[in-house]
Parts: C-alpha cells; sequence; structure tokens
C-alpha cells in the first residue's frame, strides 16, 4: 500500500484538520489549512454541558436562560426583559380572517376588494369587516365619516392608558357635541399601536373609543395622507371586541349614560388574570406551569392546539398550510446548497475540486442501486481523507451519515483499510455493539469516490470543549468518558489493533444529550504486527516513541488516550505543538525528558537531542566518542534553528501559567460554584490528586511502562474507589512487557528493564 508522504520536520503536519476558527492553539504554523474542519460548516448550538451544570460558564449559562449566581445584573434585567414580552398574553380574538388576503389588501387594498367580490364580508372578517386607514380616508370626506361609524368601533381593539381616559374624560363635553363628526378611532397611531401592543385585554374600556381633540388632530393630519400603517390588519381584527354595531348606537344616544353602565358591567365582570412578572432568582423558580389546555393557541390541522413555538418550528410546513392551503413542500424545490469548499469543479469531469474533494450540494443523491441511495442533507465535518455529509436513506428514511473520500489513489486505498478494520471491529470484535465502536452499514463507489455509510452520531469532543467555551468539563464526566474510552481500548488492544488517530475530533457522542461516545476514524489504523507508517497520529496527541522513530504498539493509544483525558479536565490540548520540536520540548518540560535506551533508539533523537558523553575525568565531551555516561539534552531554540534555518521554531506559546503537570493540573481554576465552600474544595483537590496520578501512570514516557488499558481499568479514579495518595496496577496479563509497577519508577529500575525493553521493542518488524 503507497505511504502518505513523510512530512519534513519543518512543515506543516497533515494530521492537524481542526477547525481553528476559535482556538486559541490555532497557529498558522502549526496546522495544514484552516478549510479542513471537523466542524465545518455546521451551525454550533451553544453547548452547556447538560450533565455539568457546576461548570457552565457565564456566558453559556445565559444561553440556556440558567439564572442564578452564574448572572449578574445586566444580564439578569436583559432576561427579565426578553422574560417579560414572551409573557404578554394576546386579547381574546375573534376568529381570524385569512392572513394572506389582508396582506394582499394592504399590498393593493382596491384590486383585493374586487379580486374578492364574490366572497361576502362576513365570510373574509368573521369579526367584523375591517376599514382600512388609507382606504377609509378616499373614501369619506371628513364630513361623512360618522356615516361609517357603525363600523368604526370595531377597529378599536385596544385600551387607552389610564393618562388617556383621564384626558379623555375631560374633554367629554366637548367631545359630545362634536362625537357624530370626530370619532375617529386612536387605532390608526401606529406608534399607540407598537406601545400598547404588550398590555393586556383586561384593560380594555370603551373609553377609549373617545379621543381627545389633540390626539384627533394629529390622527387627522395623519390620515390625510394615503399611509397604511404598518400593523397587520389580522392582528387588529383579532382583538376586536364582538357585538360593537349595537353598543356604539347606544353610545351615540346617551355616551355619559353608557360610559357608567360600562363601568360597572366591567366591575361586575369577572376580571381575566393575566400572568404576572416574577422575578427568577433560582431554578425552582422557573417551574412552567403547563395547561393542557392553553387559551389562545391555535389549533393544528387535526383539532389539537398547538404552541406558537412548536408552530414555528417542528410544525412549520403545516404552519404555512393553514396559512395558504396550497402551500404544497417539496424538498426537491429547494435550491441546491453547495456544501464543499472550494466549490469550483476541477477534476473528475469537473466534480470534484482542486482538493479532490467531491463536490456536494444539497439534495444531491449518492448511489445509484435503488436500496442504496442517499440523500444529501447537510455537512458534518471535513477532514484529510474526505467529508462527512448527512444523508436521509431513499428507501428506508433512516438519516445516516456518508463519508465521502477524496478521489485520489492514497486516500482511496488507506480508506479501504478502514473498512476493513470497521468490518472486523463490527462483525467480529464487537459484533453487539457494546464497545464504543462506530458502525458502518454500507460502503460503494459514486463517481470515483468511495463512500461510507455510518450510524449518524453527534457532537466530537473537540467541538464540546469548543463550545463550553474551551472549559474543562467536570470529574463525573470526565470519568464517565474515561470509562468508556477504556473499554474501547481494551477490546482494540486484545484484538492487538491501534487506532493510530485518537484525538477529541475523532469521539463523537452518539446524542446530544447523553454523554455515551464513540470512537470513529479507523482510517489509519493498523495491526500491532503491521506498524508500516513512522509518521502517524495528530501532533498534539503523537507519543514520544512516534517522535522519537521508535518502533511503537498498542501503547500509542495511550498516550493519546492520556492526552485526551488532560485535556478535557483543562479544556485545551496539554500537549499543544506547533511543530516535533516544539511537540517534544512541551513534554519533556512539563513531565521528563525519555529514558535514554528511548533516546539511543530513536532514529530521530539527534533532530531534537544532544548527545554528551562525560569522559573519565569528569568532564563534558560533546564530540568525544562513546566513554564513561553518556546523557541527552533536549537542543535549545537557538541550536535548533542554527541546524535547521528553514524549521524557523518560533518560542514555545505558554498555555498555561505552571509548566509540571502537577502544578498544572493542581492550580487549574476552580469551578465559580465550588468556590465559596470549603468542604466542595477538598474534595475537587482529592479528585485532582486522583486525576494526577492516573494521568502520570498513562502518560509515561516509556511505553514499556505506560499503564494499559486494563491496567488503567483498576485505578482509583475509574472505579470510584477511594484513593489512597499511591496505587500500583496489579500484575496482569495485558502488560507492556513490564508488569504492575507505578509510573514514577526508580532509574535504577528502569535502568534493569531497559534490555529486555529494548529486546521487546526489536521483536516489532519496523517496516518502512
Ligand atoms: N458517523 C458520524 N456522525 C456524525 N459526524 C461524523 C461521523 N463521522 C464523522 N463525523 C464528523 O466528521 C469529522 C471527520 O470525520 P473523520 O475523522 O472520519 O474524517 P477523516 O477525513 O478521517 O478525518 P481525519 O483528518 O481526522 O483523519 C469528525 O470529526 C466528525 O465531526
Amino acid at each position: 500500500m503507497e505511504q502518505i508522504s513523510e512530512v519534513p520536520l519543518e512543515e506543516t503536519d497533515p494530521m492537524d484538520n481542526r477547525d481553528n476558527s476559535a482556538d486559541p492553539f490555532y497557529t498558522p504554523h502549526s496546522h495544514t489549512d484552516s478549510e479542513s474542519s471537523s466542524a465545518l460548516g455546521q451551525q454550533h448550538l451553544q453547548f452547556t454541558n447538560p450533565w455539568d451544570s457546576k461548570k457552565i460558564p457565564k456566558q453559556a449559562s445565559a444561553h440556556v436562560g440558567l439564572n442564578g449566581p452564574h448572572m449578574d445584573a445586566a444580564m439578569d434585567a436583559e432576561y427579565m426583559k426578553r422574560r417579560k414580552s414572551s409573557l404578554v398574553i394576546p386579547p381574546a380574538r375573534a376568529p381570524g380572517p385569512n392572513p394572506f388576503h389582508y396582506d394582499a389588501m394592504l399590498m393593493n387594498p382596491s384590486s383585493m376588494m374586487q379580486n374578492n367580490s364574490s366572497m361576502n364580508m362576513s365570510e373574509m372578517y368573521p369579526g367584523g369587516a375591517p376599514q382600512l386607514a388609507g382606504q377609509q380616508q378616499h373614501q369619506l370626506a371628513p364630513g361623512q365619516m360618522m356615516h361609517s361609524a357603525e363600523h368604526r368601533p370595531s377597529l378599536v381593539y385596544q385600551q387607552q392608558e389610564a393618562h388617556h381616559i383621564q384626558q379623555i374624560m375631560q374633554a367629554q363635553q366637548a367631545q359630545q357635541k362634536q362625537i357624530n363628526t370626530r370619532l375617529v378611532p386612536s387605532l390608526y397611531n401606529s406608534q399607540d399601536y407598537q406601545r400598547r401592543q404588550s398590555v393586556a385585554a383586561t384593560q380594555y374600556n370603551p373609553q377609549s373609543y373617545y379621543t381627545s381633540p389633540t390626539q384627533n388632530a394629529s390622527i387627522s393630519a395623519s390620515n390625510s395622507t394615503t399611509n397604511i400603517p404598518l400593523i397587520s390588519p389580522y392582528r387588529r381584527l383579532s382583538a376586536f371586541p364582538t357585538a360593537q354595531t349595537t353598543l356604539s348606537n347606544a353610545m351615540r344616544r346617551n355616551p355619559e349614560e353608557f360610559l357608567n353602565q360600562q363601568q360597572q358591567q366591567q366591575q361586575q365582570q369577572p376580571q381575566i388574570t393575566i400572568p404576572q412578572m416574577n422575578i427568577v432568582h433560582s431554578r425552582q423558580d422557573l417551574k412552567p406551569q403547563i395547561n393542557k389546555l392553553p387559551k389562545y393557541r391555535r389549533a393544528s390541522l387535526h383539532s389539537k392546539t398547538i404552541s406558537p413555538l412548536i408552530g414555528l418550528t417542528k410544525n412549520l410546513i403545516t404552519t404555512y398550510q393553514l396559512c395558504s392551503p396550497d402551500f404544497v413542500y417539496q424538498t426537491s424545490k429547494n435550491p441546491k446548497r453547495v456544501l464543499t469548499k472550494p466549490s469550483e469543479g476541477k477534476y473528475n469531469n469537473g466534480f470534484d475540486n482542486v482538493n479532490s474533494d467531491y463536490i456536494l450540494y444539497v439534495n444531491d443523491v449518492l448511489g445509484v442501486e435503488q436500496s442504496r441511495k442517499y440523500l444529501v442533507l447537510d455537512i458534518l465535518g471535513q477532514g484529510t481523507f474526505g467529508q462527512v455529509v448527512k444523508c436521509q436513506n431513499l428507501m428506508t428514511k433512516d438519516i445516516i451519515a456518508v463519508k465521502v473520500i477524496k478521489s485520489k489513489s492514497e486516500y482511496l486505498n488507506q480508506s479501504l483499510t478502514e473498512v476493513k478494520i470497521l468490518e472486523l471491529i463490527n462483525e467480529k470484535i464487537d459484533p453487539h455493539n457494546k464497545h464504543h465502536f462506530l458502525r458502518m452499514y454500507d460502503s460503494f463507489i459514486h463517481k470515483n469516490h468511495l463512500c461510507l455509510v455510518f450510524e449518524l452520531l453527534s457532537n466530537n469532543l473537540y467541538e464540546l470543549l469548543k463550545q463550553n467555551q474551551y472549559h474543562g468539563l467536570s470529574m463525573q464526566l470526565i470519568k464517565i468518558f474515561t470509562r468508556q474510552m477504556l473499554d474501547s481500548l481494551c477490546i482494540l488492544k486484545d484484538s492487538k489493533l491501534i487506532h493510530c488517530d485518537l484525538k477529541p475530533e475523532n469521539i463523537l457522542l452518539c446524542s446530544p444529550d447523553k454523554p455515551e461516545i464513540k470512537i470513529i476514524d479507523f482510517g489509519s489504523s493498523c495491526d500491532e504486527s503491521k506498524t508500516v507508517y513512522t509518521y502517524i497520529q495528530s501532533r498534539f496527541y503523537r507519543a514520544p516513541e512516534v517522535i522519537l522513530g521508535i518502533p511503537y504498539s498498542t501503547s500509542i493509544d495511550m498516550w493519546s488516550f492520556g492526552c485526551i483525558v488532560a485535556e478535557l479536565f483543562l479544556g485545551i490540548p496539554i500537549f499543544p505543538g506547533a511543530s516535533e520540536y516544539n511537540q517534544i520540548t512541551r513534554i519533556v518540560n512539563t513531565l521528563e525528558s525519555p529514558p535514554n535506551w528511548m533516546l539511543e533508539m530513536g532514529k530521530n533523537t539527534s533532530k531534537f537531542f544532544r548527545r554528551t558523553t562525560t569522559s573519565t575525568n569528569g568532564n563534558t565531551d560533546f564530540n568525544a566518542p562513546n566513554v564513561g555516561e553518556t546523557k541527552f539534552h533536549l537542543k535549545s531554540l537557538e541550536s535548533f534553528n542554527r541546524e535547521y534555518p528553514n524549521a524557523n521554531e518560533q518560542p514555545s506559546k505558554q498555555y498555561f501559567k505552571w509548566t509540571k503537570l502537577h502544578d498544572i493540573i493542581k492550580n487549574y481554576k476552580l469551578a465559580r460554584n465550588i468556590q465559596h465552600s470549603p468542604e466542595l474544595i477538598d474534595q475537587e483537590m482529592a479528585n485532582r490528586e486522583c486525576l494526577l496520578h492516573f494521568l502520570s501512570g498513562i502518560l509515561n514516557l516509556n511505553p514499556l511502562e505506560r499503564w494499559t488499558p486494563h491496567e488503567a481499568s483498576m485505578h482509583p479514579f475509574v472505579t470510584n474507589q477511594p484513593f489512597t495518595g499511591e496505587w500500583y496496577p496489579p500484575a496482569t496479563m495485558h502488560g507492556n512487557g513490564v508488569t504492575g509497577g507505578p509510573s514514577h519508577r526508580s532509574n535504577r529500575h528502569l535502568s534493569l528493564h531497559e534490555g529486555a525493553a529494548a529486546k521487546q521493542l526489536n521483536s516489532l518488524t519496523l517496516k518502512e
């Protein structure tokens, strides 16, 4: 099989292709292309880790509407404002007319009226016929307005505010003389409309039919133009109080008596209770009150009521159909949105872009066989090997994920290995789908592209951290993920399979609301006895033995696993190396130097380390032949740049205040909600102690001492047994050649193991 070419030390790393748009670790030097994004095109919902209420950051808490200690006053006020407006309940309404008639009328009232001449007014407007301001103005001279007064009150749908009423009462005498000629509904004042919209119907007061002379003057002026206020007539009508014609006659005969009667009637009528705003102090206060049959909700097509939220989201198509019976939804009529970037055709008869990626459009169909046709719905991610799209099986209607591999032969060949390994895992190794491996359903070729059909999963762990504003997850959640990853790693080790590309991007949640994960992307995987490639693993998660160029085994997955666990705690990668030199520098500075036997064996050791030999007289002689004790020193930045001027290595960016793993973990900031509880702080610090011990057993530079997944599974961090400060893995059948022992063995012990280690590693075939 053709090997993906080795990349010179100073070049960018093809394994790094995460979406770096908001990544604090993004440096152009450290990644290949920012287009290659695992989250390309995805809309990132603001994720607030549902299993980690403790750690929800301030911003995130606002997103989910959580109130409480995380909210500051300004946010609180804004939050309340939004809640207030959503609590305003519309007034009781007569059955509404077809809103489309109204809209059309607003556009062209006269033609609309003509078009609807066959329809009688009561059919169109069951609540009473509205009169549009402009239309009214056109048809009636000021003196004539009273003739249509029977209809006019029907247009008044909102109550006046208290001070208006007072004004009205004062002007009542004057109005009595003019009432027949000056009764103009205040509705036409669109500002009033806007202001009153949130005032509920219980304050409805017939006095509001009257307007003050000053108001009338301004209204008359505004109505003298043909402007139609930008108010939906549907809304006007919907709030229209019924039986207005008789009322207005009575009102005209004796307005004073009428008003008194109305006031008395109103006092006798039971008051409608409007929901009151309450300040939300805690989560408890957010308990929703659910009415089985809420008022004012529109009916669905099946005569059940549906909430406005459902109506405008889940039931959008039904909502459209209710508004316009002619509306028919057809996906095929949707415009085809391109999902691939760049979208210009270059190869494969224009089907592929410059990167040999198939140019995908929404509503494309992948596959030709009847039962294997997949309708493209959206993009899920993009990686080195191709694009992953959300699709629907046109026959079964199942929603699945399809990975469309690039059409280049090296990617195709490598992906055929992924197919073989996934088939092996799905059919033989984990036939009952119990060990957190991705399921593959099908594979086929479409326009020279290998397509792999997978079960649809949710966000990957990198996206999870990103959406959590790069804050670490709770201990509880880290433990849940750790157990599942270890379960998979045990199975892989027993099957002698190496994943070779474990990273947060390749661990996906099964669904957004459950802490259940699966491991994906077996495109770089291999059998432990066939470790063909030396340039493997994404840099941040690359094991020291791979960097140094010595034979490797399943223990490289354990290194990546350790880096992932640390990242889940810290929220950001523990070793975010900008180059291989930078990567090994970070590892050495944070942990320790690799043992001598590794450096002696490493093909790449001389790139990064300077060998010194202590001569017999005790002087350090860099160039002396091997006499006395040999030591390795990491090259300084200056000497590395002198040797490899093209590398142009930059000083390490410091993402943590502390250098050593111990200090980084211990001093990591405490979650806000435990900061004031000494008890919770003690518990957190005990958990950190245990995590630190766990990590130091896994992030052991010596692959032969690094804990195996079976050993790690027995650690108190995983089992939740009490951690006493010391723990040694019990001897297991699954060791790395050295059974048991703490991560920090003495140098004396190490030297004893060196011979055995070298022997064992040499027995692994290294084909290059
Ligand atoms: N089954 C799936 N369901 C949902 N999303 C998926 C699925 N498989 C992959 N993805 C998304 O697509 C991204 C890329 O997938 P994958 O890692 O398989 O591609 P790749 O080309 O092999 O990437 P890499 O560069 O890591 O090798 C993943 O990080 C994930 O976000």
